[in-house]
């Protein structure tokens, strides 16, 4: 089968190997285009994973801790600003040194924050301060305790003079009112320890000032003996109780250092409040950041997941396409093809009618063609098979084959058929002595003869074997197969092949038997050979050179 190149090109376009390759390459980017995007939110999953296991949850934790040190600081700082000795504010101090070391540790452990350090060394300088504050408080209380003591002292020294046997009965009531009054600046001047408010302790300031001047002025009132002792406590309450470093002044200055240290605690609380929101800002800060990165992924993969559904239902639909392309092109047209075959072997004329451009069409046409080469070969083979080799005229076999076809037409068409079989006299003699290539000359020269002298076109030559050859004549009697054997025998004359061995004459001759099928009384094919056989033994027996008809 020839196929240009042209066509070849064109059909391979379609071929099913370009099929089968579109296929897999469809499929293959299909797949790998599933697996990336798996891949990818895969790996986005690992880091988001990672980062809340790594980053997110210690983050929290350092933040739950940060916070719990950051309230028992609070705690602590209160106990700072509340200490009443200086024992208990070293102590308290250092435990709020040490927390404070404990927390900046934490930070600074969890990574470095500029912000947040700074927030930690302001609280630290803070803290400081209050310490400074609550230390100065502490000394003050105690200047102040002993300055109530020294008043206590005065007041009780003056009353023991006052109330002492050699004065209570010379006691006049100007004195008692003195005492009397004397007493009541002390318990104004008292009045000031208890107060909390600092204009309310001016207030007492003033007024023991304004008492203290009168009880002065009042002093000469006083009897002789009185008035040096009522001088010494005046001046020496004025000395305790005013002054800068009288006692009302420095309830004043602890009023302010306890306001003071009051507000620097606060302050203090508040910045270490601060640092914990801080910490606690960051991690919230980061949680956040993290569960918008995992919002952000759960959306993408979402549409992913959608996408992937429509990447895998592709898929699915490309193959049952696939499939549906296989047996619709492959394999149905494969079952046809083999049919095809099939009822070809069967004996079927060939209908191989696969039409398309790829290999099965290929193969189809192949199959096409290699039929027809063999039918032709068969028929070659077949002529081949019966045709005599030596003469070129049919042999025995065709003779059979023929011969009962030629019966049954002749009853079909009620018309007669005779057979003549002939055989060349003193052959054997020819052949000794002319040799054997000259007797085959002699038998094709026959066989050409023979064949010339056919009269019609259905008319039957053949080499029956030997030297013996067979005429079939159709749709002729007995008459007229003797009138065709008259005819070969002069056509043998005429050609006269020299046989100078023969008994009969000098030349070649032949004898003829004739039998002759009658259709109104059929008999077989074997049964007329045999008939002329008979015949032509008839022939040679009465001297050869002649014919006889047989007669039943
Ligand atoms: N050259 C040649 N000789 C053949 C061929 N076929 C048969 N013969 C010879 O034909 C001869 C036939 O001889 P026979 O059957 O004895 O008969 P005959 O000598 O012709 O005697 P009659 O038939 O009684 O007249 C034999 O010698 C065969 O060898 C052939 O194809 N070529």
């Amino acid at each position: 089968m020839t196929v240009n190149k042209k066509n070849k090109r064109v059909w391979r376009l379609y071929s099913l190997n370009t099929f089968f390759v579109s296929l897999l390459i469809f499929v293959s980017v299909l797949l790998a285009a599933i697996a990336t995007l798996v891949y990818e939110r895969l790996k986005e999953f690992d880091v988001i994973l990672d980062e809340i296991s790594t980053e997110s949850i210690p983050a929290a934790l350092h933040s739950n801790r940060v916070n719990s040190q950051v309230n028992s600081l609070t705690y602590l700082i209160d106990g700072l600003a509340q200490s009443s000795t200086q024992a208990s504010r070293r102590i308290a101090n250092r435990e709020v040194s040490a927390k404070v070391s404990e927390i900046m540790a934490m930070i600074e452990q969890h990574g470095k924050d500029e912000y947040l350090a700074m927030h930690i060394q302001s609280m630290k300088d803070e803290l400081e301060h209050l310490n400074r504050l609550i230390d100065q408080r502490l000394l003050l209380d105690d200047t102040i305790n002993k300055r109530k003591t020294a008043l206590y002292k005065s007041y009780n020294k003056i009353m023991d003079f006052m109330l002492s046997p050699n004065h209570r009965s010379n006691l006049s009531p100007t004195s008692f009112l003195w005492t009397i009054e004397l007493a009541d600046i002390v318990a104004t001047a008292s009045e000031s320890l208890t107060s909390e408010r600092i204009n309310q302790v001016r207030q007492i300031n003033e007024l023991v000032d304004t008492l203290l001047s009168k009880q002065y002025q009042s002093i000469d009132n006083l009897p002789e003996k009185m008035k040096t002792k009522a001088t010494q406590v005046t001046v020496e309450l004025q000395r305790l109780l005013l002054g800068e470093s009288g006692m009302i002044n420095l309830r004043s200055e602890q009023l302010r250092l306890m306001g003071r240290s009051i507000g620097r605690g606060h302050f203090v609380r508040n910045l270490v409040t601060d640092i914990a929101n801080l910490s606690e800002f960051r991690s919230y800060e980061l949680n956040n950041s993290i569960q918008l990165e995992t919002l952000k992924t759960s959306q993408r993969i979402k549409q992913q997941i959608k996408l992937l559904g429509l990447l895998s239902a592709s898929a699915v639909l490309g193959l049952l396409i696939a499939v549906y392309m296989i047996r619709h092109r492959v394999v149905n047209r494969l079952n046809k093809l083999n049919k095809k075959i099939q009822s070809h072997i069967d004996g079927e004329p060939l209908q191989v009618d696969i039409r398309g451009q790829d290999e099965i069409a290929d193969i189809a046409r192949s199959f096409r063609y290699f039929t027809r080469t063999i039918e032709i070969q068969q028929q070659q083979l077949q002529e081949l098979s019966l045709t005599d080799g030596l003469t070129g005229i049919a042999n025995r076999r065709a003779l059979d084959e023929h011969l009962p076809t030629y019966l049954q037409s002749a009853i079909r068409h009620h018309w007669p058929v005779s057979l003549l079989l002939m055989d060349v006299d003193y052959f054997k003699p020819y052949n000794d002595n002319y040799g054997h290539n000259k007797g085959d000359e002699c038998l094709q020269q026959i066989a050409k003869i023979l064949t010339r002298c056919k009269r019609r076109d259905e008319d039957f030559v053949a080499r029956y074997g030997g030297e013996e050859f067979v005429f079939v004549l159709p749709q002729s009697d007995n008459r007229g197969a003797e009138l065709v054997a008259t005819l070969l025998q002069q056509a043998i004359e005429e050609q006269r092949i020299p046989h100078e061995h023969s008994l009969v004459a000098d030349h070649v001759t032949m004898s003829i038997g004739i039998a002759t099928f009658h259709y109104d009384d059929p008999i077989s094919a074997d049964q007329l050979l045999k008939n002329a056989d008979t015949a032509l033994y008839e022939a040679k027996n009465l001297g050869r050179n002649r014919f006889v008809s047989f007669i039943e």
